[in-house]
């Protein structure tokens, strides 16, 4: 793993001598820990490992790297070749959209039709064009079935950490420190996609709406995001 994290860093900076160093040590410890609590629930002292030491690994965080990961210039080729098939309905829908991105104005929209009428289409679209231009674009979805339909899509329980026990608790929250590298995630990005957000509970659309607003500091719904 430690090889792939130097080969990665080659290539990102072009410096093909970059070498194996104790911070690569360390940052692989950390993705190997964060696999093993979300996999086993366990920290590596259990497993027998070294922990790893996270504060030396502030500025590399698992899951920023991850969402920055794309390859700027497949997607920009995916967007020129698809944009040019959107209807003129689809195409509204993603000027709208883009239009709010591209001028940071928070806004929410409910995008609503039939099965099969392209809004995967258009939101995967949207999803390679913000990530064309390096920016965060976090796609989430109510089902398994659903985050797998969309590229980089995760379960919004994992990717918000929301608790189990959605049903029972009064006011849940979003597991999400300001430091940690999901709260990073959730502070730069540009656009959150939910989809089948309405299959969700409506706890967990309160719990992400606080947690947006207390990471951006920001008042807005959704912490203007
Ligand atoms: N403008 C378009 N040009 C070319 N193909 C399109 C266009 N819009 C949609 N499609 C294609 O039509 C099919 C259905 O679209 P899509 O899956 O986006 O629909 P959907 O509304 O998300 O459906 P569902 O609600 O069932 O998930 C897909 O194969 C998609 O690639």
């Amino acid at each position: 793993m430690s090889e792939d994290i130097v080969h990665r860093k080659q290539l990102e900076t072009s410096d093909m001598t970059f070498d194996f160093t104790s911070e690569i040590y360390n940052y692989t410890l950390v993705i190997i820990k964060d696999l093993c609590v979300r996999m086993a629930n366990k920290p590596l002292q259990d497993l027998g490992m070294p922990s790893p030491n996270r504060i030396a690994a502030v500025s590399t965080c698992v899951e920023l790297d991850g969402e920055q990961s794309y390859s700027a210039s497949d997607l920009l080729s995916y967007v020129q070749n698809n944009i040019s098939k959107l209807t003129s309905e689809q195409k509204d829908i993603y000027d709208t959209i883009m239009h709010c991105v591209d001028n940071n104005v928070g806004e929410i929209f409910f995008l609503d039709a039939p099965g099969g009428t392209g809004k995967t289409f258009v939101i995967k679209l949207i999803l390679a064009s913000i990530r064309s231009k390096n920016d965060i674009a976090l796609a989430i979805a109510s089902s398994g079935i659903a985050a797998t339909l969309l590229p980089g899509g995760r379960t919004a329980h994992s990717a918000l950490k929301l608790p189990l026990n959605l049903h029972s608790t009064e006011t849940p929250t979003c597991n999400i420190s300001k430091s940690s590298g999901m709260g990073k995630v959730l502070q730069q990005c540009k656009l959150i996609i939910w989809d089948e957000c309405t299959m969700a509970h409506k706890k967990s659309l309160k719990a992400l709406d606080q947690c947006l607003k207390d990471l951006r500091g920001k008042s807005k719904p959704f912490g203007s995001t």
